[in-house]
């Protein structure tokens, strides 16, 4: 580098040392926010992902994350990007593999380009463990019955599935949520199969059948559902904490997570033990047994995640299938009796019917 050096004017020289105080102050802010040293935040080898250092959030005068998005994903094999908390001035990209990350690091690294009208981006490798990518598997013994699938659907089948689904009208507005229902009518007010004033369409547009063909190919063992939910959270909306109803669903629910990953939490009802875990984008949540019967799930209403490897993660509007099977008959044959409807009329405080 020394040598390099020499070879700078007096003004290039300037401007390359205004450029490295800049990057060792970004790194500085990075490493005080995660709470570990600089050391510890990048990886030397080339690795998937890569971190803007100074792109995000709370990066003043910086790039706008959705321009930051916009240019990283016309690079081959850009795969998602994630946004630390408000106020923390990074970023963190995955791409298909490292020499896709590469190619990327190799263009914006200290390097003025046309696509941020000639700022300068600071980017490094991360390890996977180190990201808001670590790979999330909750496990079977912390929520019983769970069944988790990372990457349930590729990258360009959630694109195609976003796509279909910015055409469709008629969104319900339900708790700071947006909701859509297809398939088997359903009356949400009577529980009951029949009338149903909040079914969109008893048959389902092409994209929903064809992924839930793809589920009963998969899993041919669980139900093959008849009625799909599709919600839609703006960053900070949830969903109150609550059980499917026994009697008016099948022994399996399925939830695909589209666009953004959100951390839902699990409340075993026989101790009240509270378990959080991460649902990425893509992935697919299926719950049998307890996790179905016994314990709660819900969102919390906030804009940021703290992920089960520490980091924070803003949310990004979210989107996400819940897949059932009704009961025609609405008997349920549950172990559960002490949490099962047709045991228990009334409902906790609180919590949702058939959300
Ligand atoms: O949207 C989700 O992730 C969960 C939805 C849910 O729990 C439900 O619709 O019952
Ligand atoms: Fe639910």
């Amino acid at each position: 580098m020394v040598s390099e050096q020499k070879k700078l004017s007096k003004n290039e020289l300037k401007k390359w040392v205004r450029i490295e105080r800049k990057r060792e102050y970004s790194y500085g802010v990075m490493a005080k926010l995660e709470g570990r040293e600089v050391s510890e935040l990048f990886s030397l080898e080339s690795t998937s992902i890569i971190c803007i250092a100074n792109a995000g959030s709370g990066a003043m005068g910086s790039i706008h994350f959705n321009q930051l998005c916009e240019v990283l994903a016309s690079f081959e094999g850009y795969m998602e990007a994630k946004q630390s908390a408000y106020g923390r001035p990074y970023t963190f990209v995955k791409y298909a593999d490292s020499d896709c990350a590469k190619i990327v690091k190799e263009k914006f690294h200290m390097t003025a380009t046309e696509h941020f009208d000639g700022k300068i981006l600071f980017v490094e490798y991360v390890e996977q463990a180190k990201s808001p990518f670590a790979i999330s598997k909750p496990s079977e013994e912390l929520i019983p019955g769970l069944i988790f699938i990372q990457d349930y659907i590729t990258v360009e089948e959630e694109e195609h599935i976003l796509s279909e689904l910015e055409k469709l009208p008629d969104w319900k507005y339900v708790n700071k949520r947006f909701v859509q229902h297809f398939g088997h009518a359903y009356d949400y007010k009577t529980k009951h199969v029949g009338d149903s004033s909040m079914t969109s369409s008893v048959t389902f547009p092409g994209f929903i059948q064809t992924f839930l063909d793809k589920m009963a190919t998969d899993m041919p063992e669980l139900p093959r559902c008849d009625q799909v939910t599709v919600s839609r959270y703006p960053s900070g909306s949830g969903i109150t904490s609550h059980v499917d109803t026994h009697s008016a669903f099948d022994t399996a629910i399925y939830i695909l997570s589209l666009k953004s990953s959100v951390v839902m939490d699990f409340k075993n009802l026989e101790n009240d033990e509270t378990v959080s875990i991460e649902l990425p984008r893509r992935s697919l949540a299926i719950t049998t047994q307890d996790s179905r019967y016994s314990w709660e799930h819900g969102i919390k209403e906030r804009k940021t995640d703290l992920l089960p490897n520490g980091m924070v993660i803003e949310r990004d509007d979210r989107l996400s299938f819940t897949c059932r099977r009704i009961l025609p008959d609405s008997i349920c044959h549950c172990q559960w009796p002490q949490y099962c409807d047709r045991h228990i009329s009334t409902v906790s405080p609180g919590s949702e019917v058939n959300p």
